[in-house]
């Protein structure tokens, strides 16, 4: 096994997986926290494809200027399978021990955290920050880039409900979340929606048809039906049968796909970011590591990469539960 120094002089700092908005924010503070300890930062591109392949590039202030309101991130991302294999991992434990790199910074959802687990299992002092538009990470209320898609969906279904209530539609609107109902509830909530459909939960077809049927009976001028991407039943199979039963209403779907992971960060987002990086930092240098920063009500705290990967995140049964009673 290579052996990574104690003392922190030069740190990685990397963003993985799925893109969310927020993440150059956090890259800006751990880069300027890091400096301002007087620690050099390499910015590692592409995720663990980038760190498997040695693309790394020397970060100073200047170059996470002006990327506070950007979206995306300036390192790029990506996923990488020969990173999962244990000679990918050694692979990337070689390139960052030869680049000197002490410590690693890894942005990123579930999947990348897991690579983290396996990085400080094999001696790289690891810190993760959540990042993930899906929020299903455990241990942190809130990941970063959570609330600027759900901003980002909570317009569009503004806007679909407008067009909606003028033609007398049933719109399915599908919002990501592979395996997390997440943003589909919050959106059914704050948007008004009749019905939230979520992996987490099996709704029967009758359900949803009942559900439709009856608004348009209690003379709704819309109806909107928010579908997560992992839920069993399918948006757009939704739609052409409820169009064939004849329910009242004209059925139309929009799926809002990859627009939900674009944008500026909002508020919230940039300010979680940042102080995820500043406390990020802050954990390397008290000797915390193998740890991911989560928001914990009020506070940012330090819970280990092997409990946030070896527990889900459930949803909040209060908040659907709240879904279901406000779309009567
Ligand atoms: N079990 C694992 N072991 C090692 N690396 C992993 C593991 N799971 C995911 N990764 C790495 O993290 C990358 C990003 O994970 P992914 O699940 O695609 O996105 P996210 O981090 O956004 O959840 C993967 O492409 C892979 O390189
Ligand atoms: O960008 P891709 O490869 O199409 O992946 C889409 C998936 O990424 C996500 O946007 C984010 O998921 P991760 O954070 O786990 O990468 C999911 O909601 C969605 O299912
Ligand atoms: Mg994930």
């Amino acid at each position: 096994m290579i052996m990574f120094k104690t003392s922190l002089r030069t740190i990685g700092v990397m963003t993985s997986g799925g893109d969310a908005p927020g993440m150059n924010p956090a890259i800006r503070a751990v880069v300027r926290t890091a400096l301002a300890n007087g620690i050099r930062v390499i910015g590692i591109e592409d995720g663990y494809e980038g760190m498997l392949n040695g693309r790394f590039r020397e970060m100073g202030a200047r170059d996470v200027g002006g990327i506070l309101q950007r979206g995306g991130t300036i390192l790029r991302t990506a996923r990488s399978m020969e990173f999962k294999t244990p000679e990918g991992q050694r692979k990337a434990i070689r390139q960052l021990s030869s680049a000197g790199i002490d410590a690693v910074v890894i942005i990123g959802g579930d999947g990348s955290l897991t690579g983290g687990m396996k990085l400080q299992e094999q001696g790289v002092p690891v810190i993760g920050i959540p990042g993930s538009i899906d929020n299903d990470i455990y241990g942190t209320d809130m990941c970063v880039g959570v609330d600027t898609a759900l901003n980002t969906i909570v317009d569009a279904i503004d806007k679909l409900r407008d067009t909606a209530s003028s033609h007398n539609r049933a719109f399915f609107v599908e919002t990501m979340g592979r395996n997390c109902g997440y943003l589909a509830v919050q959106a059914g909530i704050i948007c008004g929606a009749e019905m939230a459909i979520i992996p987490e939960y099996e709704t029967p077809f009758k359900e949803v048809a009942e559900a439709v049927e009856d608004a348009y009976k209690r003379g709704k001028s819309h109806c909107i039906i928010v579908v997560a991407e992992g839920a069993k039943l399918n948006a757009n199979e939704l739609a052409a049968k409820l169009q064939e039963m004849n329910v009242g209403f004209d059925t139309r779907v929009t799926v809002l796909g990859h627009v939900q992971r674009g944008g500026k960060p909002t508020a919230f987002d940039r300010f979680l970011a940042t102080r995820f990086g500043v406390k990020a930092i802050e954990f390397l240098l008290s000797g915390q590591t193998g740890v991911m920063t989560a928001l914990t009500g009020r506070d940012i705290t330090p819970i280990p990469l092997a409990t946030v990967v070896n527990n889900r995140r459930t949803l909040s049964e209060e908040y659907i539960k709240m879904a279901r009673i406000l779309a009567r």
